[in-house]
């Protein structure tokens, strides 16, 4: 944003005069200060000071001083009219700090060359330190650097030339042409904020990406959790679909398994295993006498009990109705009649409640056919057992 600061016209300019007379030279100046002109003529005399000058001292804030970094230009609308063609000299005076510094005061200059009525710009950074202050001040190159940080007045002499003449010089208008804050701070303030955005920017992607993260964990925790309940309805599931409802022992799916690690184990190392079917007899007559819900109890204790009198390795299954199975793994068919002798006189023996039963079983033992063929060997055996008259165990021996 861009401001002015009007020097002049200024309703109180109190402008000063100087001229060479400061070392013993003659000339002479007279100073007219109008509301809207500034103007002085100078009768510039030779022989006298070897650089015979006059010059105007605008004060740019009543004397007191300017920090003029904040600024950019100078704007001066000037005349001049000579019979000698010569520059003109504009000052700004900056007030030291250093009492070495001649008056106090470092000159920052800058030339002009006035025709006509002109309004320059010039630039703030276009005015140096010129060669004759740097002499007088005995300052070495870096010490004489241009200074505008306590600009007091802004002076116009007149130049060079070192001959007699006359100069009418007027100006009509100072303004200094700035920003409201000097370009380093503008460049330190946008560094600032330009820091502070991108600090912000890096939180706000860091806090997102942690909200992401909480909220990709909390995903992948209720996923897992939904995964346990999935596997334990699959498993309970699996576990049903492979478990006969009413006595709990396997069903013929829940078998599968059993007969195929059979296979297996006869496949590797001739290991032999037996399938026990065996089958309540006259359990119709149980249903018809005692009524079916007896008949459902005796069938679930009747598993039970095969499931106690079996090793852990057996596996016991309903294979329909009161017809059951045993598969003795690792069993051969001496062994499996044993076991089904052992069973069959238990049962015979010990009623259910006030029923008593007994029962028929049939075995083969596993060759190199499939299940199919082995079970049927032990359907066929059984039945043997039923017709030679029930309550017996029967085995094919093929
Ligand atoms: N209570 C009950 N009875 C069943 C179930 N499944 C089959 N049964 C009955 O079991 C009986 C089997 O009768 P049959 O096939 O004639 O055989 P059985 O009476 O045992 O005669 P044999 O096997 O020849 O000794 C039928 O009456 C079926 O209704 C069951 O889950 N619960």
């Amino acid at each position: 944003m861009n401001r002015t600061v009007v020097i002049f016209p200024n309703s109180n300019p109190n402008i000063t005069t100087v001229t060479d007379s400061v070392y013993d030279g003659y000339s002479e100046i007279e100073l007219e200060v109008s509301a809207d002109l500034i103007s002085f003529t100078c009768d510039l005399k030779n022989p006298g000071y070897t650089h015979p000058f006059c010059a105007i001292e605008i004060p740019v804030n009543d004397g007191k001083p300017v920090d003029l970094n904040t600024f950019t230009h100078v704007n001066i609308t000037i005349d001049r009219e000579s019979s000698v063609p010569d520059t003109t000299l504009i000052y700004l005076i900056n007030q030291e700090s250093d009492s070495t510094v001649q008056w106090g005061e470092r000159s920052n200059l800058r030339t002009v060359y006035v025709d006509n009525e002109e309004t320059f710009s010039l630039p703030i950074d276009s005015f140096t330190v010129p060669s004759w202050w740097l002499l007088l001040n005995a300052k070495d190159y870096y010490g004489g650097a241009s200074r505008y940080d306590a600009v007091t007045k802004i002076t116009v002499a007149t130049g060079d030339a070192n001959q007699d003449r006359q100069e009418a010089i007027s100006i009509s208008r100072v303004v200094l042409v700035g920003k409201w804050i000097n370009q380093d701070s503008l460049r330190l303030i946008l560094l600032s904020a330009w820091a502070v955005v991108c600090t912000l920017h890096v939180l706000l992607f860091i806090k997102i990406k942690i909200r992401e993260s909480q909220r990709i964990r909390a995903k992948a925790d209720s996923l897992s959790r939904l995964n346990t309940i999935l596997n334990i309805e699959r498993d309970k599931f699996e576990t049903m679909a492979k478990t006969d409802s009413l006595t709990n022992v396997k069903n013929r799916a829940g078998l599968r398994d059993d007969f195929n690690r059979c296979i297996d184990m006869y496949k590797q190392s001739s290991c032999p295993s037996c399938a026990i079917l065996l089958d309540i007899d006259h359990f119709k007559q149980i249903n018809d006498t005692h009524g079916h819900d007896v008949g459902d109890s005796v069938l679930i204790e009747f598993a039970e009990r095969l499931q106690d009198g079996v090793r852990s390795d057996d596996s016991v299954g309903r294979w329909g109705g009161e017809e059951f199975i045993i598969i003795a793994s690792g069993v051969a068919i001496k062994e499996a009649t044993a076991l089904a002798e052992k069973l069959r006189t238990a049962i015979e023996q010990q009623p259910f409640g006030e029923i008593s039963i007994t029962c028929s079983f049939g075995i083969s033992e596993l060759t190199k056919e499939g299940v199919t063929s082995w079970i049927k060997r032990a359907d066929k055996a059984l039945y043997n057992a039923k017709k030679a008259g029930r309550n017996r165990v029967v085995a094919d021996w093929e």
